[in-house]
């Protein structure tokens, strides 16, 4: 029996670009909708030449601002992938939306169309800080849509930026349990990264945005982490926070190292030894599709070893840790040619990491040093 398989789908237009944003997001003037709904079914027909036999269990809309699709084009390419491929039962169908009252108009019509969770990007409550993230939106907007949401779609998450430039542990606190008001069964909680490339960062290098430092940002987890694991929502991975059971299952496969297809340009596929890549930039994307069917630009081959090490990478964000068992059949290598387990015995004495059986994992303690307990407990071949 093969493992379901999980598809995302990305959509690039955003109203304006957000000055912290990294993502392939782009503002256009028009977007011509019947080009885009034929390319991405083209890419998708693609995709399942390429994966056949699988069921799909999830389908993301990521972006850029996927509430800007037309429910008619996700409608399509979910009843194309279901055509395709089949859908399991439950199978999980999100959507990110942003909270302008626009896309929120439209939450009754693509529930129609199939979605049944969605992730909205509320980041800030507050008037002044939304201003600071460039948000196009306001707080009241913000509101209606979680409740929206709430009603139209059976799920519904919101994302969160904090450890912003000077943000104490009382306004966090005070926003945090605003928005575990709403009682969502989902929570994505970000601390603001400063990306090379975007404004944020242009600003930061010119010491016009300063971000908490490392204790302050520290301060503000660990009352993240407390507060959550209150009302019920713990952590489930680095920045995500569900009820049990509630978490996002399209994400767990990609934390668990399971297998995906990406449409749309600039999006990653990856199945056992093979990672894909699509065209990023939307005008190349519609190109590489007129020209050749589909958006795919490259097709790697991926080598045992990094297969077993992006498993690690991924699969340590997690609670739950890693199955060592199921890394040994996926990359084909033996255990001692990933992980260092004298790193493992030395991180576990001080309190960073445990194992138990095949299960490996980083500890509330070790969260914050992930990076440095990665880079010494993978071993890279
Ligand atoms: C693909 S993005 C956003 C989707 C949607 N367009 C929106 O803005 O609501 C997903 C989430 O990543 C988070 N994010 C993006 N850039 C970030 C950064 N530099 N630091 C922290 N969080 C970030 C935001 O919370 C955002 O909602
Ligand atoms: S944060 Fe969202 S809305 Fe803002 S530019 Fe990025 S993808 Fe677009």
């Amino acid at each position: 029996m093969t493992e379901p398989l999980a598809l995302y789908v990305h959509w690039p237009f955003c109203v304006s670009k957000c000055p912290y944003c990294d993502f392939n997001s782009h503002v256009r003037e028009s977007v011509d909708q019947a080009v885009w709904r034929d390319a991405l079914l083209a890419d998708l027909r693609h995709e399942a030449t390429l994966l056949p036999g699988r069921r799909v269990s999830s389908i993301f809309f990521g972006g850029g601002t996927p509430s800007l699709m037309p429910p008619a084009t996700v409608a399509a390419v979910i009843g194309e992938a279901a055509a395709l491929w089949g859908l399991t039962d439950d199978c999980e169908i999100t959507l990110e939306a942003n909270p302008n009252s626009v896309e929120v108009a439209a939450f009754a019509d693509l529930a129609a169309a199939g979605v049944n969770r969605v992730s909205i990007g509320v980041q800030s409550f507050d008037p002044q800080v939304l201003e600071f993230l460039g948000r196009a939106h306001s707080g009241d907007e913000a509101r209606r849509a979680i409740t929206a949401a709430q009603a139209h779609f059976r799920r519904a998450s919101f994302d969160l930026i904090y450890a912003r430039p000077g943000q104490g542990l009382a306004d966090w606190e005070r926003e945090l349990a605003d928005a575990l008001g709403f009682g969502t069964g989902h929570l994505s909680l970000y601390q603001l990264t400063i990306e090379p490339g975007t404004r944020f960062a242009t600003l930061a290098a010119k010491g016009e945005l300063v971000p908490p430092d490392g204790d302050a940002a520290a301060d503000l987890f660990d009352a993240t982490q407390a507060m959550t694991r209150a009302a019920g929502l713990p952590r489930y991975e680095v920045s995500n926070h569900a009820r049990p059971g509630e978490e996002s299952r399209h994400n767990l496969t990609y934390w668990r190292y399971g297998d995906y297809a990406g449409v749309g340009p600039g999006a990653h596929g990856r199945r056992l030894a093979q990672a894909t890549e699509r065209h990023k930039k939307p005008e190349n994307f519609i190109a590489a599709v007129e020209r050749n069917g589909h958006g795919l630009k490259v097709e790697t081959d991926l080598p045992p070893h990094e297969r077993a090490t992006e498993a690690m990478l991924m699969g340590l964000r997690l609670t739950e840790g890693i199955d060592l068992a199921r890394i040994e059949v996926r990359s084909g290598l033996a255990r001692d040619a990933f992980v260092d387990a004298d790193a493992v015995a030395r991180l576990a004495g001080q309190g960073l990491m445990q194992q138990t059986g095949d299960r490996l994992g980083v500890t509330d303690d070790g969260i914050l040093l992930l990076d440095s307990i990665l880079s010494e407990v993978v071993r890279t071949g």
